[in-house]
């Protein structure tokens, strides 16, 4: 008699592995590699930017109240007591009377308290000397980029956990980080199951196939932040299994494993959890595909019991993966981000659970339209090539024609949604 599950929603399968997600360490890296890492800290200005008031034109640092009864009939002549360039300081306070020619990005003489663009002034020379001519009053602080202006010394700039983008990377390098915190990489350990299994340079036997799922979790591992550690393709055979599962357990911080967790005389991963003496958090969710996704726990480590159907694997790792990786990188948001879309496409069937849809979203006209790729099946490969979103079809509607909006997960997007807004938000 084949053992009844007991399927529960994707919401509960959700917050049931979420209880075992937890944050990793960390480590400091060149600035360099550090583009694609997460932060493994606030980011506080310990300095102002800029730090000294500057000029952001090439001109003349002047007084302003020399300018007081500048007009164009009578304008007021500065002299030009000397020159800076970016990186340079005027060495001396200026007196009254006095111009200094000032390059954009240089250190505002001390005595001075505006800038004339050079375009805006005559230059002219007497007697020997160098003077410009002013045909305005100036005010107060006219050009000038002050201290502080771009961030104040003791702001939060961004946070632990945050993914680092070239302009974090900007900020780091502001701040002197030549090497910088980021969070420790999870080790996602990778086993494939299935005496069906070729190697991926093998030709093609009788009933065989070649191990697409293995390559394809490990680029998912890497593309959430994780580290994959391969452990390699092994036929359905308990002992083997149970044997390899239990030894990559103790190597990784989470362990993947693809195939044999439905109800099949070769579906040994039930088995295994038994004999591991794991809690198993799962093995039914009301949702298509990956309905047969199980996750257990062992000493706090999370396993994961992947499909072996392509598609299934893939979303089954998306929705209940990905997070307790992010988590682990320190991420307040370590769910898919959702928007809503236009659907590009009739998708008709009724969804009696949760549908996850594989498609490709663009911008067409201006509006974001989600259009399903490939066949929605669970067992399929070739959809997942142009996936860059899931579209979400709830459980319990009747289908969707062309047109309506629909929720979709964006599959490339690096912002992520808590785990609050990820089960609440953007349900069309
Ligand atoms: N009587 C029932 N049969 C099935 C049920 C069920 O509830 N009752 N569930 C179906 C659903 S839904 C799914 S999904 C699959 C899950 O299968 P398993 O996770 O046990 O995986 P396998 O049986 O090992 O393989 C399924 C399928 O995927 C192919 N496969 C496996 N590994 C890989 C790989 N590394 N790369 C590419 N393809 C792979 C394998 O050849 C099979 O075709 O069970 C249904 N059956
Ligand atoms: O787990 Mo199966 O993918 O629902 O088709
Ligand atoms: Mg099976």
């Amino acid at each position: 008699m084949v053992e009844r599950r007991q399927p529960i929603k994707v919401t509960e399968a959700i917050r049931r592995v979420m209880n075992f997600a937890k944050a990793g360490s960390v480590e400091y890296v060149p600035i360099e590699a550090s583009y694609g890492r997460f932060l493994g800290e606030n980011l506080i200005a310990d300095h102002h930017v800029p730090p000294f008031d500057r000029s952001p034109y090439d001109g003349f640092a002047i007084r302003a109240v020399d300018t007081g009864h500048a007009s164009r009939n009578s304008p007021a002549e500065l002299e030009v007591a000397g020159e800076i360039g970016a990186g340079n300081v005027f060495e001396r306070p200026a007196a009254a009377g006095e111009a200094v020619r000032i390059m954009t990005g240089a250190q505002i003489p001390e005595g001075c308290d505006a800038v004339v663009m050079l375009e805006e002034v005559n230059e002219i020379e007497k007697n020997g000397s160098n003077y410009i001519q002013v045909k305005r009053n100036i005010q107060v602080g006219n050009n000038i980029s002050f201290t502080g202006e771009d961030t104040k010394k003791g702001s939060l700039l961004t946070r632990k956990g945050n993914y680092i983008t070239p302009g974090i990377v900007a900020l780091l390098a502001t701040f002197g980080y030549k090497n910088v915190p980021v969070a420790k990489k999870p080790k996602i350990g990778v086993i494939a199951t299935g005496s069906e299994l070729l190697e991926i340079d093998a030709p093609l036997e009788p009933g065989k196939i070649r191990n697409s799922n293995a390559s394809m979790i490990q680029s998912q591992i890497i593309r959430a932040g994780g580290e994959p550690l391969y452990f390699g393709q092994f036929s359905d055979d308990l002992e083997l299994c149970y044997n390899q599962v239990k030894n990559a357990l103790d190597k990784v911080d989470m362990l993947i494993t693809t195939g044999g967790v439905s109800v099949g005389d070769y579906d040994y991963l039930p088995d295994i959890y038994a004999k591991l003496g794991c809690d198993v958090l799962f093995n039914k969710i009301k949702m298509r595909p990956g309905s047969v996704t199980t996750a257990a726990e062992k000493d706090g480590k999370l396993l994961y019991g992947l499909s072996g159907n392509p598609s299934a694997c893939f979303v089954g790792f998306e929705l209940y993966t990905r997070p307790a990786i992010r988590t682990f990188l320190h991420s307040g948001t370590p769910f898919l981000q959702k928007a809503t879309a236009k659907l590009g496409a009739d998708l008709l069937k009724p969804n009696p659970f949760d549908r996850f849809v594989r498609g490709h979203i663009r911008y067409q006209h201006g509006q974001l339209v989600a259009t399903p790729v490939g066949l929605d099946k669970s067992n399929v490969v070739s959809s997942l090539a142009e996936a860059n979103i899931l579209i979400q079809l709830p459980g319990g509607t009747s289908g969707y024609e062309a047109g309506r909006n629909v929720s979709v997960m964006l599959l490339e997007d690096q912002e992520g949604m808590t785990m609050e807004q990820f089960i609440t938000e953007n349900r069309p």
